[in-house]
């Protein structure tokens, strides 16, 4: 990474970060033990936690959430000295346009370069996956995981804890099917065998932190999203009234939040949050966002149980895999048009 900053990171005026933004105050901390007591009553409680902090947060902390400590450890040890490798190492698995797992150092978001270094991989690799955007092209192509050499027992580390991340994924989704009247395995055979990806983040201290960001505002495109980060605060969400909060980080728990999937699949019940991240000065931030989403053959839309005549549908159904894909390709190009999003695919009424 530069050590100056060059143009391309350098955000517009309207969204460079603000430093006088307060902490958020009493983000939900969600206690996920009552799943493995099979108390019904005592589901039925966090089932309705999880439905208020989605409606007045679209995020929530999990604590008892099952993803073991030395899974987590181990990972986060890899990950650390696979970033700390020389640039020509991590080059070696850089992803590109049409290959989207592995190293990149000049992700985009909205046009603008983010301060950060990426590295994607499949939960379930190898995974087929529409080969472009366009949507009336049928071709299909198998991606890969790319498996760096070093450091050793990375591939393993990152593996094991994508497991976990998507085992967590399932319950949580269960926990979300209840919140809306539906059976509790509701989402299940749309997320069996998906192209979910766990996405991990490397923020490389940055010389300056006022005009750039290490991940410009975006929705997430899954249905759920489990971030694990570390003890550097850096996260902002932005509130429904348009304000924007910093999201200090909670030891060992992770967050939760909604994607635009979720947005689509619940009718706009439960919305997407809007996130970003700014950069530091001095300290290496790292984080992964493990974005659950449905298999690529998946048409998304409102679910039938939740829409009638009083509540019609409010989005148009999409292929899974085109949105996937047009939102990885944002990542690469410089594109004329706007991030996909659900809202592109509503139905005016
Ligand atoms: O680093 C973080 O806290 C958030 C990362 C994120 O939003 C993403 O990777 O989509
Ligand atoms: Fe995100």
């Amino acid at each position: 990474m530069a050590c100056e900053v060059e143009s391309a990171y350098i955000q517009p005026t309207d969204t460079r970060p603000d430093p006088t933004i307060q902490v958020a105050q009493g983000i939900p901390v969600i206690d996920l033990s009552p799943l493995d007591s099979g108390d019904k009553s005592q589901v039925n409680q966090l089932v309705e936690e999880v439905k208020a902090a989605l409606k007045e947060w679209r995020m929530f902390f999990v604590v008892n959430h099952g993803i073991p400590a030395d899974i987590r450890q181990n990972a986060d040890e890899k990950i650390a000295q696979f970033f700390a490798l020389p640039l020509e190492e991590k080059l070696k698995v850089q992803r590109d346009f049409k290959d989207t797992l592995g190293y990149f150092n000049k992700e985009l978001t909205h046009n603008t370069k983010d301060w950060v270094e990426v590295y994607d991989y499949f939960v379930n690799s190898p995974v087929e996956l529409p080969a472009n955007a366009e949507a009336d092209c049928p071709k299909m192509v198998t991606l890969a995981n790319k498996r760096p050499e070093n450091p050793l027992g990375f591939v393993e580390a990152c593996d094991a804890y994508g497991k976990e991340a998507e085992r967590l994924g399932f319950r949580l989704l269960e926990v979300i099917a209840l919140s809306l009247g539906l059976p509790s395995k509701r989402f299940q055979a749309y997320f069996e065998n998906s192209g979910s990806f766990n996405r991990v983040n490397h923020y490389p201290p940055c010389p300056s932190p006022s005009l750039v960001l290490g991940k410009g505002c975006h929705t997430d495109a899954s249905a759920l999203t489990v971030l694990a980060t570390d003890n550097v605060s850096g996260l902002e969400i932005k509130r429904k009234d348009g304000k924007w909060l910093k999201v200090n980080p909670l030891p060992g728990a992770y967050i939760i939040n909604t994607g635009e999937a979720m947005n689509v699949f619940s009718n706009g019940y439960y919305e997407s949050l809007e996130h970003r991240v700014v950069a530091n000065t001095n300290q290496h931030r790292y984080s992964m966002g493990f974005s659950f989403g449905p298999a690529s053959h998946v048409m998304v839309k409102p679910l039938k149980e939740l829409v009638n005549e009083l509540n019609p549908p409010k989005f148009k159904g999409f292929m899974w895999g085109k949105f996937y894909r047009s939102r990885r390709n944002s990542n690469f190009l410089r594109l004329n048009a706007e991030n996909l999003e659900a809202r592109h695919f509503k139905i005016n009424q």
